[in-house]
C-alpha cells in the first residue's frame, strides 16, 4: 500500500507496519538531499513538497549522528525523572513553558507528556532562566536541575535546529523568487521566537480510534492539527512510526528515513507564501505496547511580526490579511489552557472571509497596546477575547 509522490527519491514502503499502525498506510515524502550544491535545484525540490503535501524529509542536514544521540538519551532521562519532578517544572497561565501531560488538542486530551523550552527573552543562553531579562511572551524556560547534561544537550541541538531552519526557509524563499539577502530571512534569522517541544507518547492499550474507526473518547497521540509557525524541524522515532499527515483524503503514516529529520510547513508560512505553501494536517497515533519520542522544533518569526502574503506574481491578490504571530501564537496558547471558545486559524485571515473574524479587531488592539513585548497572561488575553466578541464583526 503506497501513495504515489512528486520525487523520484522517497521513503520505502516494503519496510514491515509497526504494530500501532497496522492498518495505516505508508507514506512516500520527499527525501531531499541537502548536500545537493545546486541551491535552484534544492529550491525546486523543496517548493514542490511545500505546495503538494507540505511534508518532506532531509538528509545532510548539518546534526551530527553524535548529537542525535545524545540528545535523544537527554530526552529519554528526562521523561524517566519521577512525576513530582516533572511537575515542579509544570507550564501555566503565567508561562506557556515548561512541563505538561494534560494538552487538548481540538478539546480532547493527548495521550502524551511534553517539554517546551524556546528562545530566551535576551536570547543569550548563559544569562539564568528565570531571569527578568529572560522574560517574554512565551514566558520562560524551565529546566531539571538533576540533570547536569540536560541543558547544554538542548541549547546544542536547539541551535542546530535553529540554523537548519534557517537554510530550508532560505531554500523555501528562493522557491518564491527570493534572495538569500532578503530581509524577511535575515530577520527570521535575527528575531525568530522558535520553541522545542520534546513528545513522550507512554504505550497506551485502549485501541486508538483512528485504527478502530470508533468514535471518541478512544485516545490519540496528537488529534489532527496544523502547526502554527513558519516550519516544524520535527526528530522522530527510528522505532515507532506512528505519525500521520494527511494526504490525498486520507491519513498515511510518514515512516521516518533513518538518519533524516521530517521537516513540515506550517500556517505562517502558508500566509506568507499566500497559499501557495500548505501547511499540512497531521497527528499522532497511539502504540498498545512502544513507547515514543519525538521532538519538533517549530521555527517562529519574530512576536511583533505581522506576517503578510508575499504575491506569487503580478495578478496575485492577497488571500490573507497580515497576522500578528504574538497575537497568533497567545490566543491559540490561551485556547489551549482554557476554554476560549473556537480555536483561532488562519482561515480568520482570510480577506474573503464573511463577516470578517473578530480576531482582526483584537489583533488591532493587542499591537498598538505593545502585549507583543509584554510577558505572557491567558487572564490577559481572556479579557481581550471578551471585550471584542464575534458578534461584533457582524
Ligand atoms: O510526534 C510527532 O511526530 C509529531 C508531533 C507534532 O505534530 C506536534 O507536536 O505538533
Ligand atoms: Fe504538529
Amino acid at each position: 500500500s503506497t501513495s504515489s509522490s512528486s520525487s523520484s527519491s522517497t521513503t520505502s514502503s516494503s519496510t514491515p507496519q509497526p504494530t500501532g499502525t497496522a492498518l495505516a498506510k505508508t507514506s512516500t515524502v520527499p527525501v531531499i538531499d541537502l548536500s545537493n550544491p545546486n541551491d535552484d535545484e534544492l529550491a525546486q525540490q523543496i517548493a514542490d513538497a511545500c505546495s503538494t503535501y507540505g511534508f518532506f524529509q532531509v538528509t545532510s542536514h548539518g546534526i551530527s549522528v553524535d548529537l542525535m544521540t545524545r540528545f535523544r538519551h537527554q530526552c529519554a532521562q528526562f521523561f524517566d525523572l519521577d512525576a513530582t519532578t516533572k511537575k515542579a517544572l509544570r507550564r501555566n497561565s503565567h508561562n506557556a513553558r515548561g512541563f505538561f501531560d494534560d494538552e487538548l488538542t481540538k478539546q480532547r486530551r493527548d495521550w502524551k507528556e511534553c517539554l517546551d523550552f524556546g528562545v530566551p527573552g535576551s536570547r543569550l543562553w548563559d544569562a539564568a532562566d528565570d531571569s527578568p531579562f529572560n522574560a517574554c511572551l512565551d514566558g520562560f524556560n524551565q529546566f531539571p536541575s538533576v540533570l547536569p547534561e540536560f541543558r547544554p544537550t538542548m541549547v546544542e541541538y536547539f541551535d542546530a535546529c535553529a540554523k537548519l531552519s534557517h537554510r530550508v526557509a532560505c531554500l523555501m524563499a528562493r522557491g518564491m523568487g527570493l534572495p538569500e539577502t532578503d530581509s524577511f530571512l535575515q530577520d527570521l534569522k535575527h528575531q525568530h521566537s522558535s520553541y522545542l517541544r520534546l513528545n513522550y507518547y507512554p504505550p497506551c492499550q485502549q485501541p486508538s480510534a483512528a485504527v478502530t474507526n470508533e468514535p471518541d473518547p478512544t485516545p490519540l497521540g496528537i488529534s489532527p492539527h496544523k502547526d502554527a509557525g513558519f516550519l516544524t524541524v520535527l526528530l522522530q522515532d527510528d522505532e515507532c512510526h506512528s505519525l500521520q499527515a494527511f494526504m490525498d483524503g486520507q491519513f498515511v503514516s510518514v515512516q521516518p528515513v533513518p538518519g533524516a529529520v521530517t521537516i513540515n510547513t506550517g500556517d505562517m508560512a502558508q500566509i506568507w507564501s499566500n497559499g501557495r505553501y500548505k501547511a499540512p494536517l497531521h497527528r499522532v497515533l497511539t502504540d498498545p505496547t512502544k513507547k515514543r519520542y519525538s521532538a519538533p522544533f517549530f521555527y517562529n518569526p519574530g512576536y511583533n511580526w505581522l506576517v503578510t502574503p508575499l504575491p506569487n506574481d503580478s495578478s496575485d491578490m492577497p488571500k490573507y490579511f497580515g497576522c500578528l504571530w504574538g497575537y497568533f501564537r497567545a490566543v491559540r496558547f490561551a485556547g489551549d489552557l482554557t476554554n476560549l471558545g473556537v480555536e483561532i486559524q488562519i482561515d480568520d485571515y482570510e480577506t474573503q472571509k464573511q463577516p470578517p473574524s473578530a480576531h482582526l479587531k483584537r489583533q488591532k488592539y493587542f499591537q498598538e497596546g505593545r502585549w507583543t513585548s509584554l510577558p505572557f497572561d491567558v487572564e490577559r488575553y481572556r479579557v481581550l477575547i471578551q471585550e471584542f466578541p464575534d458578534e461584533m464583526s457582524s
